[in-house]
């Protein structure tokens, strides 16, 4: 087990940069590819908000005017006009929740795409915890849905036809449309601002809450023993604060519900006292009446976008932070070379880019003052383009070598350079694209199996998930499953075998083909037929030029390998090709003799199909 776990802190907060009106825009630039769909939503908000006033008023008017006993015919337009304007208005609806939802879910499936890989690359220890992860992914990345959904279309539909509004008051009577304008301008305007400024303190302080909450949850479920020993008082208060901030919220929400029911009801007192005093006739007057109360009710819906708005703020700012943070791994492997797994990466006759050269001087690492060194004064060259195996006994530091690599373990003296820069200055975007692969404990999602992969390589298109599940020994399993690609594997990958979950990390870690490759027992858990061949057309898809770092307890299969490193008690004792190390007496010939005997023992003992 590597060191670096993080402290039970909190959700990583909003940082001050990224908050409010960059917040959105960061998260908005997102939205371009689907503008034209988005305003579309938004025009048909308008619509079926207005077929709802023009609805309300002609009724009005038809039946004030039907109380004068007229002839059919002077009504028979209006009676035609309500039947249009109730149909329309469903109709417009239907369709606006059709086009906005299509629109906004195709987004956040980028958005969350984004998310998931940009955590996936994360090496800072918050950002990894899962119950946070888990926040991030779904409240916050729903912020960004919301924002759209129920803030901007909503929003822009109530102002566009309370404008209409005032429009169609105008007609009927000047003065009474100013009086319809001061009202809808204070339900629309004066009040959203009040209740943004009453509720944003208490609802900055929500979404990072419930992302702490939701940490606290996940480490309970998993028993964490720093949970069980102190943090569970911490959770308490958390949660405690959590509930008297959301009271608070909704206390103020009442308040200015309250005082929009008020505006709506005085607003239209005032325009009937305004158009009587202007000499409108009765019926006009009464559509004026019954139109007021519908424009301001329509306006008032800006209240609620506004305080929607100020609970996503803090969302929206942890998901910008995100977007706008240390990025994923590239879209691809690193330019001119073939994608992990495609025929002229497995052929390995694609073009050679090369990655760093990567060197170990004198690393050691002491994971407790006064305990023996897990890496002691360790040397290692790894060149671009070379694979070199490190192998030893149980113990002996192979892991916290791929750890001090990855940047995860930081030496106590010495030091690893990419390309003669340290890694421990290396620039944490960075790292992500040059070194990764499958670590000890590669986490699987519980999510659909293509999801999984997609982490490894954001945007993948199916020929690639093919060529990497392949390589990994995944494909046929993939094929087997009913829902293929998007079977669910269960959390923490629960509903796969050890060597399916092993398989399936090994994919995601070929498709994200970093420039420097570490492999932690990429065989773990495989029969050694299996792992044989696991092992070789993994190595086959890394495109050449891409160095590989293999971690293994199994000696077989590491003949092809540049160079294998032999560790014990953190040192290395021995280095070489495998056919000069079996030459040798030492520590690896005696182990390649002893698995050697122990798997032909094996063969013989599996029954032949
Ligand atoms: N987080 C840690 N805290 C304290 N000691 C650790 C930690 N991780 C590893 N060690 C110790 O460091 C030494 C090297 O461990 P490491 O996991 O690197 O070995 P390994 O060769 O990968 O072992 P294995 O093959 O069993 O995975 C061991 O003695 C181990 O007990």
């Amino acid at each position: 087990m590597l060191p670096g776990g993080p402290a039970p802190t909190a959700a990583v907060p909003a940082t001050g940069a990224t908050t409010g009106a960059r917040a959105e825009r960061t998260v908005l630039r997102l939205a371009r590819p689907y503008l034209g769909r988005l305003v579309g939503a938004g025009l048909l908000a308008a619509a079926t908000e207005f077929a709802g006033l023009a609805l309300m008023a002609t009724a009005t008017w038809l039946l004030m005017s039907a109380a004068g006993r007229p002839t059919l015919d002077r009504l028979t337009v209006a009676i035609v006009a309500v039947r249009a304007l109730a149909v329309s208005r469903g109709v417009f609806r239907y369709t606006e929740r059709l086009a906005g939802h299509d629109a906004v879910l195709r987004m956040i499936t980028d958005v969350r795409a984004r998310v998931f890989a940009t955590l996936a690359a994360r090496r800072d220890g918050a950002a990894q915890r899962t119950g946070d992860a888990l926040s991030r992914l779904v409240s916050d990345v729903e912020a960004v849905q919301d924002l759209l959904l129920r803030v901007l279309v909503p929003g822009a539909a109530a102002a566009l036809v309370s404008l209409l509004a005032v429009g169609g008051a105008a007609l009927i009577s000047p003065p009474a449309a100013g009086v319809l304008a001061v009202g809808v301008l204070v339900a629309g305007v004066a009040l959203p601002a009040l209740a943004t400024g009453l509720t944003r303190r208490a609802a900055d302080e929500v979404a990072p809450l419930r992302g702490a909450l939701a940490v606290d949850a996940v480490d309970l479920t998993h028993g964490a023993a720093d949970l069980a020993a102190f943090g569970a008082a911490s959770a308490e208060g958390r949660a405690r604060r959590l509930a008297r901030l959301e009271r608070r919220l909704a206390a103020a929400g009442f308040a200015v519900d309250a005082a929009g029911v008020l505006i709506s009801g005085l607003t239209a007192a005032a325009v009937v006292a305004v158009a009587l005093r202007a000499g409108v006739g009765a019926v006009l007057v009464g559509v004026l009446a019954v139109g007021t109360l519908a424009a301001v009710e329509i306006a008032l819906a800006l209240v609620g976008a506004a305080r929607q708005r100020a609970q996503l703020r803090a969302g929206l700012a942890r998901v910008a932070a995100l977007l706008t943070g240390p990025g994923p791994a590239p879209a691809g492997p690193v330019a001119g070379t073939p994608a992990a797994g495609t025929p002229a990466a497995a052929g390995r006759t694609g073009a050679v880019a090369a990655g760093p050269d990567v060197r170990f001087d004198g690393v050691t690492v002491r994971y407790r003052a006064g305990a023996a060194p897990a890496l002691d004064g360790v040397d290692l060259d790894l060149p671009a383009g070379r694979r070199v195996a490190v192998v030893g006994p149980s113990g002996a530091g192979k892991s916290t070598l791929a750890g001090v690599l990855t940047g995860a373990v930081r030496p106590d003296a010495g030091r690893v350079t990419l390309d003669g820069t340290d890694v421990a200055g290396y620039p944490p975007e960075e790292l992500p694209r040059m070194i990764g692969g499958l670590l000890a404990e590669a986490y699987v999602f519980h999510a659909s199996v293509r999801e999984n992969l997609l982490l490894g390589r954001p945007g993948a298109d199916e020929a690639e998930l093919t060529a990497a599940t392949r390589a990994a020994g995944l494909l046929d399993w993939v094929r087997d499953q009913p829902a293929g690609w998007d079977t669910v594997v269960g959390e923490q990958g629960g509903q796969l075998s050890g060597g399916q979950r092993q398989r399936l990390a090994l994919a995601r870690a070929l498709l994200a083909a970093p420039a420097v490759l570490v492999l932690d027992e990429p065989t773990e858990g495989l029969d050694p037929a299996a792992a044989d061949a696991v092992l070789a057309s993994a190595l086959a898809a890394t495109p050449a030029g891409h160095s590989v770092l293999l971690i293994s307890h199994r000696l077989s299969g590491l003949a092809e390998l540049d160079e294998i490193v032999v560790l014990d008690a953190g040192r290395v004792v021995q280095r070489g090709r495998h056919a000069d190390l079996v030459a040798q007496p030492g520590w690896y010939r005696d182990q390649w003799l002893l698995q050697e005997a122990a798997e032909r023992g094996y063969l013989a003992l599996t029954p032949t199909p």
